[in-house]
């Protein structure tokens, strides 16, 4: 049972439907009597959305890239994420560092160790620890599926303009994070309907101590 608030992130490749279920996982939530942030990375803050406008849209090199991300999460953590954890909140977020993993370093080819000792900088507690979700929900989609189901839903991102194996790299990404940390991770298979999506996302959460707690 986490000893503060509990916070979850939401991740996949592109398309996959964190989105639209994010909302649902709310609302449930909600309906507990708990007090839900719903925020996403890179974003959250106003500077954490300036730097998200810069990694979505401009062309630069690998390094800068993990670095923007990483100080978009910095800024991210210290004004929302911890506050609201404190507060006995759930925080609900749309991606967080397995993202980085698996695009900047799956995708991009970026060194895995550098973006350990980034995580353990930019993620470390007070009193020691490194701060990670309490459950990672990993929507797992065929990427020619996720990509389909983008094809003319919106007008693609730099990382949306992606080819398949660019997506097939990242999904790899999120099955190697999963397997370092199989206890933080709940996989949930998206391919199916969005109602037996929604279930398999409840389902994960009642699994967890902290479902059946009473709201603070
Ligand atoms: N289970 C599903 N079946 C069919 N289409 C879906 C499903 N889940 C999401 N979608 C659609 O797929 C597209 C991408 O979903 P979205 O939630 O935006 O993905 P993500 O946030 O992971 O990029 C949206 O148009 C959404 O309506
Ligand atoms: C958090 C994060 C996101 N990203 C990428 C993945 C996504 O393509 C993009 C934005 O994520 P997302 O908010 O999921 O995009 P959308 O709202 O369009 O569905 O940023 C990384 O490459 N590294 C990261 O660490």
């Amino acid at each position: 049972m986490p000893s503060s608030g509990i916070f979850i992130s939401f991740e996949g490749i592109d398309g996959a439907g964190k989105s639209t279920h994010i909302e649902a996982l709310a609302s449930a939530l909600r309906a507990q009597g708990r007090t839900v942030v719903l925020t996403r990375e890179p974003g959250g803050t106003p500077l954490a959305e300036k730097l998200r406008a810069l990694l979505l849209h401009d062309a630069m090199d690998p390094l800068c890239e993990a670095l923007l991300m990483f100080a978009a999460r910095r800024d991210h953590l210290q004004q929302v994420i911890e506050p609201a954890l404190a507060r006995g909140e759930v925080v609900l977020c749309d991606r967080f560092t397995d993202a980085t993993f698996a695009y900047q370093g799956h995708g991009r080819s970026f060194d895995l160790n550098t973006l350990a000792t980034l995580e353990h900088w930019v993620q470390a507690l007070p009193h020691g620890g490194v701060r990670q979700p309490d459950l990672t929900l990993w929507f797992d989609l065929d990427p020619a599926i996720a990509a389909e189901r983008l094809a003319g839903a919106r007008v693609p991102d730099k990382f949306e303009a992606q080819p398949v194996a660019f997506f097939r790299r990242v999904a790899a990404g999120y099955a190697d994070r999963l397997s370092k940390d199989p206890g933080r991770f709940a996989r949930v298979d998206a391919q199916g309907t969005l109602e037996t999506v929604r279930e398999a996302v409840l389902d994960a959460c009642r699994t967890r101590p902290w479902w059946q707690e009473q709201a603070p």
